[in-house]
């Protein structure tokens, strides 16, 4: 997801659009290796209660998980499990809280089932041809290649996360094949990773649980991702409560309604929360999300009561878990330090912290909490 009120990096984003693939044929091969992290070879699942992740990546990238200070540290679990995974008519499974969620509560943390470099080059057999072959056939065959090396992945999984990998949903009936199809389907993008060669690659985690939060353009709830644990972590950005439905943006929620339909289509239906029921007041407010807002916060003149209202309208269209919405946050906490109100510092840093803690998980948070 990314915002436009905000330079700051975002290390989380909507589940997986198929990537960019290269199909430049001088492109340089890139390695890919299956492995999984930190766990002898054999070991089953009961011995590892919070699973691994099996990785289909360029070894560099092990390397850099494994320096990761503190890895692998143990999954910080919710205290109390708080949601339950049900059908919903015309959506399939779907996650509810079970009990009222307050923002910034943890719901669901996980180990990814996989983690998946989705940029990959094309099959050496392609690379070395003379043939001029179009896109379309270009892609078919990166498609192909991708889905044999998930093949590969799946087989050396542990039989109970195989199970769960194709237990998922795949919404994809475009040649993607069924691995690559439900990689698709319920893939997060992953923080970034370093790669030598320079090259834009593009990485994707499948959890189990996770994979089954449904879409909404005004979400109640936002995934981020801890490198020193790997785990995927779930949290509410608005007070979920017992029984709702529990979404998340699979698109740039402050995109345009024409821009989130295409961003939708690969996932096969078509969204009807309240942003795309009523696209044009949606859409006029989500213009003002971005240059306009901005200016106004860093317009000096810009009052308190101006930005409270902006909270306040941010909330109505349901759009908490944007960066905007923080930055809003932000703004009326320093408004009433250079008033003095300890109170109210208080309480719009301890939320602007906790909306923080939703959209982009503890390390960013925290680290919020420090700069000034
Ligand atoms: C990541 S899965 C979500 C869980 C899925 N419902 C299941 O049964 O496992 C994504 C798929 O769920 C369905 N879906 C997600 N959000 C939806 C929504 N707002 N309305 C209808 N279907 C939705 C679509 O079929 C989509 O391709």
């Amino acid at each position: 997801m990314s915002s436009n009120t905000s330079t700051r990096p975002q290390p989380v984003a909507p589940p997986l659009k198929l990537m960019a693939f290269n199909s430049s044929r001088q492109s340089r091969p890139s390695t890919i290796v299956t492995m999984q992290p930190t766990i002898p070879k054999g070991a089953t699942s009961e011995q590892y209660p919070d699973g691994w992740t099996a990785c289909l990546v360029d070894p560099c990238i092990v390397r850099q998980i494994h320096a990761t200070p503190g890895f692998p540290r143990k999954l910080q679990r919710p205290p109390k499990k708080n949601y339950e995974i049900r059908p919903v008519d015309g959506k399939g499974l779907a996650m509810f809280a079970t009990e009222d969620i307050d923002v910034g509560e943890l719901i669901v943390c996980e180990r990814p089932l996989v983690l998946v470099q989705t940029t990959v080059d094309l099959p050496d057999q392609l690379r070395n041809t003379n043939v001029e072959l179009s896109e379309e056939s270009l892609r078919q065959a990166v498609i192909t290649n991708l889905e044999r090396r998930l093949e590969s992945l799946v087989d050396q999984m542990d039989a109970k996360f195989r199970e769960q990998y194709l237990a998922l949903v795949n919404a994809h009936h475009d040649g993607s094949g069924p691995l690559l199809g439900r990689l698709r389907t319920n893939g997060f993008a992953s923080p970034d990773f370093d790669i030598p060669d320079g090259g834009q690659h593009r990485f994707s985690f499948v959890s189990n649980e996770m994979s089954r939060v449904n879409h909404s353009c005004c979400p109640n709830s936002e995934y981020s991702f801890d490198m020193s644990s790997f785990g995927m972590e779930l949290r509410a950005t608005r007070l979920i409560a017992k029984g709702t439905e529990i979404s998340i943006s699979y698109c740039d929620q402050t995109g345009l309604y024409s821009e989130r339909q295409e961003a939708l289509v690969s996932y096969d239906f078509t969204c009807d929360c309240p942003a795309c029921k009523d696209h044009v007041s949606s859409d006029r407010f989500r213009k003002l999300l971005g240059g306009p807002l901005e200016r106004i916060l860093s317009n000096r003149k810009t009052t308190l009561d101006e930005v409270l209202r902006w909270i306040k309208r941010i909330e109505d269209f349901g759009l908490e878990s944007t960066w905007a919405y923080v930055d809003c946050l932000q703004f009326v906490e320093k408004k009433y330090q250079s008033k003095g109100k300890k109170e109210k510092v208080k309480y719009y840093r301890n939320k602007a912290y906790k909306h923080t803690l939703a959209i982009a998980g503890k390390a960013e948070a925290l680290q919020s909490m420090i700069l000034p």
